[in-house]
């Protein structure tokens, strides 16, 4: 396997070349021994500002480029669908498309994406995590048979799949002009392309859209501490306004921060001559894409790029792993966890008043958005929204009251709050002793969505861990990420803060006592 792997690897390199993609000869091209990964390594030293490669546009596996443009195009596919058909198709062809010498190193899917998971691995696997989330219905009681909608995003991934390959790629195999082989582009295939696109396609320009890219797709990801940036020297000039609906993708997934070539005025980039002595094959210089250093680095090490800045289930979601130290990492509260625990301590009618009057003023400050979830921040501070809520839900009834006329709510040291002017900057003014009690029994409810397992659990399964099962690894490292920003919130609800008096909203008592239902 490890010797087909390196026979593949120079056929690669040998298509390369003939399709005039050029590198530079400070990169290695490898492939890991332990999981026959691919990666790049600097054979020598690389300097800030050095264009280490160019790849033609037309190189590019995309819908435009593909033989199967016509067909794609009169079918009305767009967005990912469109390019798994041109993919599938192209893989089709075997030796007769011109990808061949690329998609012959191409693993055949990533089975690291949980899209390719089995449903009892998402359970098991990716229990409570932002990757399977359960959101209660948002009716206000506790009882477990209400919980009727159930959302799980990968398993809905899987659903939404499946749907897009029945309603889609089916009629279109069954009626396309030419007879296409049913077989490349069944179920499996078609997850099979997903898995590849998700993780290998990247934004190219307004007319090719997005597209797997041969070479620049061997860069691993590090996150804030890439070396390489990609360039997109200039677009095709015609109006071919069509051009940029077909890379529009339903689920936006491709709008998440991963435009990995930035759109540059062709003169502010270095000319390809100046850094290649290899033949001048290139097409014109309207047409490629750029790899230009942005950091020094050392020979021996490896080069990286970066996906974007991403938390680990968005990384795991989308390119099957997870960073150890992600500052991007977030846990997200949903609001039904709120008024389940709202409902847990007040009666029904008080959580519906106090959830409709926290929207009204959420609507008045930001018209049109919708809040489902409030996000806790890599260091366990939360939204200000969410503190917002809390706050409302906890007034007692006659500040409620009062608050209801003026809009100012009263805090112990007999000041007035106007929630409106509350911001994230200011956000701490809110965290009286009964917020901080309330964060802390949300971070509890959270915290039992992991499952019996507990925190410690978890890192004793990562340090034992086989280092060849990536799917429990990196679901350990997303579960163990998204518990320790819970950690970093009870510690955020727990610290007292100078100058802010503790408050007790609630007449006398904390919520520490159970409070009665009204
Ligand atoms: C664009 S490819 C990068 C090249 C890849 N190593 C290969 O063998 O072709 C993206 C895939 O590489 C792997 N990858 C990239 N960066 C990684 C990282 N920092 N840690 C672990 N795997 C990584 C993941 O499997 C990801 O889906």
């Amino acid at each position: 396997m490890a010797c087909n792997n390196h026979r593949r690897l120079r056929a690669f390199k040998r298509w390369m070349k003939s399709q005039s993609i050029q590198h530079s000869d400070a990169l290695d091209l490898l492939i890991q021994p332990q999981d026959q990964q691919l990666w790049v390594k600097a054979l020598c030293d690389i300097h800030e500002g050095d264009l280490i490669a160019t790849i033609p546009k037309h190189a590019c596996l995309t819908v435009k480029s593909s033989a199967a443009r016509r067909l794609i195009e009169d079918f009305h596919l767009e967005g990912y669908m469109a390019l798994s058909v041109a993919l599938m198709y192209e893989k089709s062809l075997g030796q007769q498309s011109p990808w061949f010498g690329y998609l012959q190193l191409l693993p055949d899917r990533n089975p690291n994406v949980p899209l390719l998971w089995s449903l009892d691995e998402i359970d098991e696997l990716l229990l409570g995590t932002e990757l399977h989330k359960v959101s209660l219905h948002s009716g206000l009681t506790l009882d477990p048979c209400d919980v009727c909608d159930l959302r799980q995003t990968v398993k809905e991934d899987k659903a939404l799949v499946y749907e897009d390959w029945k309603a889609c790629i089916m009629p279109f195999v069954e009626s396309a002009p030419i007879r296409l082989n049913p077989d490349d582009f069944d179920l499996e295939q078609y997850f099979a392309a997903k898995s590849l696109i998700s993780s290998r396609s990247f934004q190219i320009d307004d007319y090719y859209g997005f597209g797997m890219v041969p070479l620049a797709d061997l860069f691993n990801h590090k996150t804030d501490a890439e070396d390489v940036h990609f360039t997109s020297v200039s677009s095709h000039s015609e109006s071919d306004t069509d051009a940029s609906e077909n890379i529009e993708d339903p689920t936006d997934d491709h709008q998440n921060g991963d435009s990995l070539f930035e759109n540059q005025n062709e003169s502010n980039v270095t000319s390809p001559e100046d850094d290649f002595s290899a033949d001048d094959t290139s097409s014109s210089t309207t047409e490629i894409l750029e790899m230009i250093m942005v950091r020094d680095v050392k020979a021996g090490s490896e080069v990286f790029n970066t996906y974007g800045s991403m938390g680990n289930a968005a990384l795991l979601h989308r390119y099957g792993f997870t960073e150890p130290d992600n500052p991007y990492n977030i846990v997200n509260i949903d609001l039904d966890l709120v008024l389940q625990w709202s409902s847990s301590v007040f009666s029904s009618r008080h959580t519906r008043s106090r959830l409709s009057m926290w929207k009204r003023l959420h609507h008045a400050e930001l018209p049109g958005q919708e809040i489902d979830y409030f996000e806790i921040s890599s260091d366990g501070e939360p939204e200000v929204e969410l503190l917002k809520l809390i706050f409302i839900i906890l007034l007692p009834e006659k500040a409620y009251n009062e608050f209801h006329k003026s809009e100012v709510a009263l805090i112990p040291n007999k000041k007035g709050i106007i929630l409106g002017e509350i911001s994230e900057t200011n956000k701490k003014l809110l965290l009286t002793e009964s917020v901080r009690d309330a964060l802390l029994s949300l971070a509890d409810i959270r915290e039992r969505c992991y499952g019996l397992r507990s925190m410690e659990d978890d890192v004793e399964a990562l340090k034992a861990c086989p280092v060849t099962n990536m799917k429990l690894y990196h679901s350990l490292v997303l579960r163990i990420s998204e518990r320790r920003i819970i950690e970093k919130l009870r510690a955020y609800s727990s610290a007292t803060s100078a100058g802010v008096r503790l408050l007790n909203v609630c007449n006398g008592s904390t919520l520490g006592k159970k409070l009665r239902k009204r």
